[in-house]
């Protein structure tokens, strides 16, 4: 790294700030709040070694960062507006890493039309260890939540599920990644930002550490279960190809970055209208057998996995 932390902020970090972010210049940003919404606050973090590989190019580590934190919002049916982003580098990291990371920002800053607020610049003798605190708006009493499902609710999931994961077990070698179809899915998730979904569904949650973890907290938060069809969970056509013996990673490996939407079957041609584009897929049923998941396999024999989801530790 050259210059001073000061001369790093003011180099890549203020261009991408907004009018409230004062320039970055001053202690914190100024800021008013759309009138008459609700605000939306969520943070997560990318720490090498965890939630990236140490060569993993730095602008998708960047725009990883965005989109998990787009993810959220989307789960909560909210509009992004800006983040606050903190980083703590070694001394050793290459400026590079630094420029490359910095373009990432801004690439994504223009795709889903966001801005910087803020944040604070750190030093580590350990990983690298990068976050962002995403804030978007809803109208007042919008917010899709992960309360909510009722029983006989149909259970859908947007996109395909388990292709990041291949794209880990790829990095480490072990399985085939032909055109790096599951390597790039697991650099840039695809946040379902923007669908017009309140008043649709009844619950909603993203699915960032497993769709069976994750569909575990839509139910405890209702008191349900869920019975859902493992040979229904869309899968893209290089998950396809590399079989069922996959079918566990998948459904537990995380980082899919989709939604889990608990509606009334009712409401399918609504929904799918609402995604537009985004495929839709329904896995299953909500049940009232409380926190109890079923997960059939095509012949309606129960799989039991060794295990939900990521947990840390
Ligand atoms: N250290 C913490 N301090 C305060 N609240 C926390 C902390 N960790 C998690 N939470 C809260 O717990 C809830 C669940 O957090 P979690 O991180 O699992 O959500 P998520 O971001 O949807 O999942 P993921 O982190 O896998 O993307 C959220 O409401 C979050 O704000
Ligand atoms: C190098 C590397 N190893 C493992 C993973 C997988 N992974 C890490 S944390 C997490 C859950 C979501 O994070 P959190 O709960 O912290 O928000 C997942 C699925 C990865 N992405 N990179
Ligand atoms: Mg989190
Ligand atoms: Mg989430
Ligand atoms: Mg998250």
């Amino acid at each position: 790294m050259s210059g001073s932390e000061f001369d790093r902020i003011a180099r890549y970090f203020a261009p991408l700030a907004n009018e409230a972010a004062l320039r970055l210049t001053d202690d914190a940003a100024v800021w008013s709040p759309p009138p008459g919404r609700q605000l939306v606050l969520t943070v997560d973090q990318m720490i090498e070694g965890i939630h990236f590989l140490p060569d993993d190019p730095p602008d998708c580590v960047a725009r990883k960062l965005l989109r998990r934190n787009l993810s959220d919002l989307a789960a909560m049916g909210a509009a992004p507006i800006g983040y606050l982003l903190t980083t703590a580098l070694r001394a050793a990291t290459p400026e590079a890493w630094l420029a490359d990371f910095a373009d990432g920002l801004a690439q994504d800053q223009r795709t889903y039309n966001i801005t910087l607020f803020g944040g604070d610049s750190t030093s580590t003798t350990g990983p690298i260890m990068t976050s962002v605190t995403m804030i978007g708006h809803v109208a007042p009493g919008t917010a899709l939540l992960r309360t909510g499902a009722r029983p006989g609710d149909a259970i859908f999931v947007t996109g395909t599920i388990g292709d990041a994961v291949l794209g880990l077990e790829a990095a480490r070698g072990n399985i085939a990644d032909p055109g790096s179809f599951f390597s790039t899915r697991r650099l840039l998730p695809e946040p379902r930002v923007g669908l017009p979904l309140a008043g649709l569904v009844h619950a909603a949650i993203d699915v960032s550490d497993g769709l069976i973890q994750d569909l575990a907290h839509l139910c405890t938060n209702a008191g349900l279960g869920a019975v859902i069809e493992a040979a229904l969970v869309p899968q893209s056509s290089a998950a396809r190809s590399a079989g069922d013996a996959w079918l566990e990673t998948r459904l537990t490996g995380g980082d899919d970055y989709e939604l889990i939407l608990a509606a009334p079957a009712t409401a399918e041609p609504a929904l799918r209208a609402a995604c537009g584009t985004v495929p839709l897929t329904r896995i299953g049923t909500m049940t009232a057998a409380h926190s109890n998941i079923i997960i059939n396999d095509a012949s309606g024999t129960p799989l039991h996995f060794a295990r939900q989801g990521w947990q840390h530790f």
